[in-house]
């Protein structure tokens, strides 16, 4: 994990600081790479805890297919509730697009089906891709998030924009564009969260878990995780845990929270950030 604390050195040092949307203010870099090899260990940040069932049941919610935060709710997670209307509509993020994208026939695509028959069949192909960016459901940028997605258009547009794989030497590769990174609480998320995507689909079409990459835009430290990073940079990475996928499930869409087991994660104590809404 020592690329992510050299990048949280890297926008402390060399950063601007730039006003942003939520009005929080914050220290940016634009256009940095991170990669982890899985092989070397499932990708928790170790420098602070980290909430793993957050970040599954958001994976699982997104594949889903699912926008409407109650089946985060009811499974005691709260990281979505800010930008939800009072019925818990987030509009056509995430699941909708990855799912359910909406041609100009009124027809629907399923890109996580579509990527996994891929996978599967044609392993070379260089066109491996799904993607959240569909600019016609993005919102009105004059809108709060709650009144765009009443209005049916995405609450925030997608962060984690666009995923493609790669298969070579029987191991499965991950390249995710993510335009918009709050380094200290979002960057961490995304990167397990990827992982976890990638030992799925990994186990899905029978592949190793080879590399991830995360490819940011705006990599931002928003004013208020200042000193958040400063103290994680006092701290040096231990040891990564392991993933255990304890059972094959028939289809992507059919993984459990229950499935999933994290061994060995031994996280130096959490560090509490506020959230720029
Ligand atoms: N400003 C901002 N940053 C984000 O990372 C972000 C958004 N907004 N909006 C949409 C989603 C929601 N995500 C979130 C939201 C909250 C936490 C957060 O507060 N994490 C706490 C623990 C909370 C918990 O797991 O219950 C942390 O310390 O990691 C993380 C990611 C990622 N995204
Ligand atoms: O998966 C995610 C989702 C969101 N974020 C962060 C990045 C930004 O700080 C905000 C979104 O604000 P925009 O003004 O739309 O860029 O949320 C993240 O890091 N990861």
């Amino acid at each position: 994990m020592r690329a992510y604390l050299d990048l949280l050195q890297d926008v402390l040092d060399n950063g601007y600081d730039k006003n942003d949307r939520t009005g929080t203010g914050a220290r940016s870099v634009f256009g940095r790479q991170i990669r982890y090899d899985l092989a070397q260990g499932f990708p928790l940040l170790t420098t602070k805890k980290l909430h793993f069932k957050s970040i599954a049941h958001e994976l699982l919610w997104f594949i889903s297919g699912d926008t409407n935060i109650r089946y985060l709710r009811e499974n005691g997670v709260s990281i979505w509730n800010e930008w939800a209307t009072e019925d818990g509509e987030l509009g056509p993020v995430y699941g909708s697009q990855w799912r359910n994208w909406t041609c100009p026939d009124g027809s629907h695509v399923d890109q996580l089906d579509r990527l996994v028959h891929g996978l599967k069949t044609n392993p070379d192909s260089r066109r491996h891709i799904f993607s959240g960016w569909n600019v016609a459901d993005l919102p009105d940028e004059q809108l709060k998030p709650w009144e765009n997605a009443a209005a049916g258009k995405m609450a925030l547009p997608p962060c984690h924009v666009l995923y493609q794989f790669y298969v070579a030497g029987g191991r499965l590769s991950a390249s995710l564009y993510i335009r918009s990174n709050d380094l200290f609480l979002g960057n961490p998320y995304n990167t397990a969260s990827l992982a976890l995507l990638t030992h799925m689909l990994a186990q899905q079409c029978d592949y190793t878990p080879g590399d991830i990459i995360l490819s940011i835009g705006d990599a931002h430290l928003y004013s208020n995780h200042l000193e958040q990073a400063r103290l994680q940079l006092t701290r040096t990475p231990g040891p990564l845990p392991q993933l255990k996928i304890l059972r094959k499930p028939d289809s992507l869409f059919e993984y459990r929270f229950e499935d999933f087991e994290i061994e060995g994660y031994e996280p130096q104590p959490h560090i509490p950030a506020a959230i720029a809404i």
